[in-house]
């Protein structure tokens, strides 16, 4: 039975893949937080594998936010770039198939038509930065790899734009949301069965890839709908001059050809993922 560990695992995305693992009984599951196993103190890491005969290390830890990053950026570096690059060696010295996180704010925003792997990568901010690293360490240490740029990633678990919409409105605020960003939101149980079937299917298309939903939105496209589905009466006020910490990308959509050619599974438009949501809450 091959050997799967997930790290980062009481996070937003390593929770959805471990509610979505019992379907794949074909693999055994180890999940760690960063108590568990701490991913920036390489010679834990790399005992920690040389006791285990792991497969595939799914690395679902990250520093993710944003605007903190700008005044954390030690802190940003030291888990997006630093403990990737020991994941990254640690892999590699084990034939362990890595598969990784990265982010659509590596770009800068500037085009106007979605991006693809080939495009100049020049983040705007911290996080972007410290991400951009984190790729490019496995990139230059491993073969077998899969790194997936996604965006705009909610669900109904952590810290998210989908929970924090839902919080507000149910707390009767008047929400003010920015319509100069451009991206595809992605739900983070569509990422976490794509690289579940993406694993099961025991491919070797190795690489860096873009996977996103479909379609495209501004964050206030995505506070509306999200309103919309709540039936909620909330007032929605645009804003094209939300003040943030952080620069972000105007514009980031994902181009996402490469992925769909080299794996063939289907990916759903944000809206219809995002009512699949609603459908399966309490
Ligand atoms: N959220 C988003 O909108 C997007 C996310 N991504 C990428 O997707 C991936 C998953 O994101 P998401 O699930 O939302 O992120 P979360 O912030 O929800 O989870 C990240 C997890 O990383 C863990 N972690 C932090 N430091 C360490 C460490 N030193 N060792 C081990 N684990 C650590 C944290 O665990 P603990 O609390 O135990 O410290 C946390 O649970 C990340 O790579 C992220 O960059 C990409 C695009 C969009
Ligand atoms: C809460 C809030 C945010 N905004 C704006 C701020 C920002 O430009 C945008 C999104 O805000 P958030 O802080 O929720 O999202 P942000 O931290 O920018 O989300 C990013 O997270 C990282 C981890 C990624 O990798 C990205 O793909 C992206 O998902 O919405 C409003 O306009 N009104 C609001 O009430």
């Amino acid at each position: 039975m091959k050997k799967v560990l997930v790290t980062g695992a009481s996070g937003q995305l390593g929770q959805c893949i471990r509610k979505l693992s019992s379907r794949y009984q074909e693999f055994e599951f180890t999940f760690t937080t960063s108590e568990d196993l701490d991913l920036t103190l390489f010679g834990v890491v790399s005992a920690y594998f040389r006791n285990n005969n792991f497969d595939y290390c799914i690395n679902c830890s990250a520093y993710t936010k944003v605007e903190q990053a700008e005044s954390e950026q030690e802190m940003a570096y030291l888990v997006n770039a630093e403990a990737v690059k020991n994941l990254a060696e640690t892999c590699c010295e084990n034939e362990c198939t890595l598969i990784h996180f990265s982010t659509d704010y590596v770009f800068d925003g500037k085009k106007e038509i979605p991006y693809t792997e080939e495009d100049e990568t020049a983040p705007l901010n911290v996080y972007g930065a410290s991400k951009l690293m984190g790729e490019e360490y496995i990139r230059k240490h491993m073969d077998r790899y899969f790194i997936f740029r996604t965006s705009w990633l909610y669900s109904d678990i952590g810290h998210n734009f989908f929970n924090t919409i839902r919080k507000k409105a149910a707390a009767g605020e008047t929400l003010n949301i920015t319509t100069s960003q451009k991206g595809t939101p992605t739900n983070a149980y569509d990422l976490a069965g794509f690289v579940l079937e993406l694993m099961a299917s025991g491919s070797q298309k190795y690489g860096t890839y873009h996977y996103s939903n479909q379609g495209e939105a501004t964050w206030y496209d995505f506070a509306a709908e999200i309103l919309a589905l709540s039936d909620s009466r909330t007032e929605l006020k645009e804003n094209n001059d939300f003040q943030t910490i952080a620069t972000r990308p105007a514009y980031s959509v994902l181009n996402k050809k490469r992925a769909e050619e080299a794996f063939g599974i289907p990916i759903l438009h944000w809206r219809e993922s995002l009512e699949k949501l609603f459908l399966g809450l309490d």
